[in-house]
């Protein structure tokens, strides 16, 4: 994920409280419109095998366990930049495919960055994931020694209480703290959305998040009783076009946590193409955070190319 000239890095904006209090979300508008998301149009037969590879092309490849062991994310890394059979890729006319980056814990950045080789990315879940409750300085500090040990993207937690008890000021204050702490990596701020009550939280937080500087503003670590979700990412793709209209800058999109079917990568990008458009079906603006989507994926695709493909979804992409 680097900056590119059609892509220049987002640099933030200053804060002003009048954005957040000019935020409105139409909650019952926005869950209908997702209910209805599941089962519209058809995705052409011919586009289906390229619309799931571009999916793959977007994963940041996961394994955020307590008992991660080296082995465990060599093997993680070996997936990411084999994703899929050989024969399969070769069927579709992609042999170089790739996830988009791994995603580990700081203490296994080392071992990816040996792993990948250059590749693909690693990023680094810093800032005391999930729960980012460890102090601010430390936070700030496991970040810079992520980007040391080699992760050039960095998913930091954003503070769950900042949103709560509506101190935006300090939500910026410590994300733009941690953006500087990032220098040259990228980072995705995650919202923690199923904790934070409400749509209208979860579109003012990503507000802040992005005029703080954000390159991404992801919804979950996986760990929350509710991770992504359609009406959450309609919400935050809304923030993220409201945000380009204020600034100029176009910030990435991650659902992370519980995405784990074809027919669901295929229902994100449908949203994602509808919200905001063809330049964010790229890897440098949008990514699945997911441990076992891959698996589907790749089955799902060796199906398409021996003629027994059924992802079931009806969405128009391609
Ligand atoms: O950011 C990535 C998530 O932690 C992965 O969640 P998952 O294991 O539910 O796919």
């Amino acid at each position: 994920m680097t900056a590119s000239a059609d892509l220049p890095r987002n640099t933030g904006l200053h804060f002003d409280p009048a954005v957040v209090e000019a935020v409105r979300v139409n909650t019952p508008a926005t869950l209908r419109r997702a209910a209805t998301l599941p089962g519209r149009r058809s995705v052409k037969k011919e586009w289906q095998a390229a619309w799931l590879a571009r999916a793959v092309s977007m994963i940041d490849l996961t394994t955020l366990s307590g008992d991660d062991t080296p082995g465990r994310v060599r093997r993680l890394c070996a997936k990411a930049l084999h994703p899929v059979r050989a024969d399969i890729l070769d069927a579709i006319g992609l042999p170089d495919l790739t996830t988009g980056a791994v995603c580990v814990y700081h203490e296994m950045v080392p071992v990816a960055v040996e792993a990948v080789a250059g590749r693909i990315p690693v990023a680094a879940v810093s800032t005391g994931f999930p729960a980012g409750l460890t102090p601010f300085d430390l936070r700030l500090r496991e970040i810079e020694r992520s980007v040391a040990a080699g992760a050039t993207e960095i998913d930091i937690v954003i503070s769950r209480r900042h949103v709560l008890t509506g101190d935006w000021a300090a939500l910026y204050d410590e994300t733009a703290q941690m953006r500087a702490a990032c220098g040259d990596a990228h980072m995705k701020a995650i919202l923690a959305t199923g904790e934070l009550g409400t749509l209208k939280n979860v579109m003012k937080a990503s507000m802040i998040c992005m005029m703080a500087g954000s390159d991404f503003i992801k919804t979950s670590t996986g760990k929350e009783s509710v991770n992504a979700t359609l009406p959450v990412s309609l919400t935050m793709m809304r923030a993220i076009r409201a945000y380009e209209a204020a600034s100029g800058f176009k910030v990435g999109y991650k659902p992370a946590g519980g995405v784990s079917k074809a027919k669901d990568a295929i229902l994100y990008l449908a949203l994602l193409k509808e919200e905001l458009g063809d330049r964010w079906l790229r890897p440098d603006l949008f990514r699945f955070g997911a441990s076992s989507l891959l698996g589907d994926i790749e089955r799902q695709l060796e199906h398409f190319v021996t003629g027994r493909y059924s992802v079931g979804h009806r969405h128009a992409l391609g």
